[in-house]
């Protein structure tokens, strides 16, 4: 690893251990390589919950905001692609017979960086950050987008309640395969840091799984992550949308109208005719992000761009968890989700 981003690492670490101390909430040291916190009943690093209350007492929404929420490794950064593909559609063309298809952000920058993630200020690389963001909606352009992994009950009070008609688009995923994107992509931050005497080199898959299911991991619990937001969008389906990774895999096109339905920019007949829908597809493709240069080269502060594509596939828990395993956390989910209506394909 280079040296600058050894220093990075460090200094990143150092600052969350500074926060950490002035901390009076539950911590868990077990992840090795930043401490979790418990905050508003989820677990997350020490420098996000600075952000969180920023974002709870300083954030307004307007009546034409998209937030973004998902539970870690569900597909956020496919949603975020997708979601500001739609919404940018006349400003920038998705087809790539397109005069100005070259000139589309996705090209050049990652989705994350297009649409960020509220609670993770202090791990962008971009100072100017939120400059989309910050845009004003035109009629180009009809939405302003954020994106956030906090709990439905902590996001700030003029989203929930708010007259504002802002809305929020929720993308979960199957528990196994969360899981082991989750447990591979911790490996992967730890494998980033410098080796030290208390430092392992990986995190068990019998470790991150017990973990997991003992509701500990990255805004976690898993099951109180998805039924604060499932709750919502049956209580108030036109504020919140609920959308299952799976189903955006195996039903692009109806899943993808459904998403435009939603946010309020429709795909005309006119622009079905013309395949606009499939430009979007293709445009946020896994195999085309992954193989853009900024999302194979690029560099966050803390991950590098490439951990955030991975196989991008359904199904890979089989590669990984074993049949108690699977048992475990079905029976888990079963108990857990007994009674709300929530499913999950595997
Ligand atoms: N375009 C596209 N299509 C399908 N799947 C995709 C796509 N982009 C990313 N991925 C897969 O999504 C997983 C990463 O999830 P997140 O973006 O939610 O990660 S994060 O929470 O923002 O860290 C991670 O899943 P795994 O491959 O199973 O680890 C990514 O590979």
């Amino acid at each position: 690893m280079a040296t600058s981003e050894t220093k990075t690492n460090n200094d990143t670490k150092s600052s969350h251990d500074d926060l950490a101390i002035t901390l009076d909430y539950p911590k868990f040291s077990g992840l090795g390589h930043y401490d979790l916190y418990q905050y508003q009943g989820f677990w997350c690093f020490a420098k996000v919950i600075e952000s969180i209350k920023d974002f709870q007492q300083n954030f307004k929404a307007s009546e034409t905001d998209l937030v973004i929420a998902s539970t870690p490794k569900s597909g956020t950064i496919w949603l975020k692609a997708l979601a500001f593909a739609i919404v940018n559609r006349f400003r920038y063309p998705c087809s790539s017979v397109s005069k100005n298809y070259h000139h589309h952000p996705l090209l050049t920058v990652s989705p994350h960086d297009l649409v960020p993630f509220v609670e993770f200020k202090h791990d962008t690389l971009d100072n100017d950050h939120l400059r989309f963001t910050k845009n004003n909606p035109t009629h180009d352009s009809p939405c302003r987008l954020i994106a956030t992994h906090i709990f439905y009950p902590s996001l700030p009070e003029s989203i929930k309640t708010g007259t504002t008609k802002c809305k929020v688009i929720y993308l979960c995923r199957n528990p196994r395969d969360i899981f082991v994107s989750l447990w591979l992509f911790i490996n992967e931050l730890r494998a980033q840091l410098p080796e030290s005497n208390d430092y392992h080199p990986s995190l068990s898959i019998e470790e991150a799984f017990e973990f997991f299911c003992n509701g500990v991991s990255v805004f976690g619990p898993f099951w109180d992550h998805v039924l604060g937001y499932w709750k919502e969008s049956l209580e108030n389906p036109h504020k919140v949308l609920f959308m299952k990774y799976e189903d955006l895999k195996k039903e692009r096109k109806t899943q993808l109208k459904r998403l435009a339905e939603f946010i309020g920019c429709s795909f005309t007949l006119e622009e079905e005719r013309q395949g606009v829908i499939e430009d979007v597809s293709s445009l946020c493709s896994f195999e085309h992000l992954k193989n853009l240069d900024v999302n194979k080269n690029g560099s966050r502060k803390r991950t590098v761009n490439k951990a955030y594509f991975r196989k991008g596939e359904i199904g890979d828990w089989e590669n990984h968890l074993t049949p108690q395993m699977v048992k475990r956390l079905d029976s888990l989910m079963e108990e857990k989700l007994q009674g709300s209506g929530l499913v999950f394909q595997h």
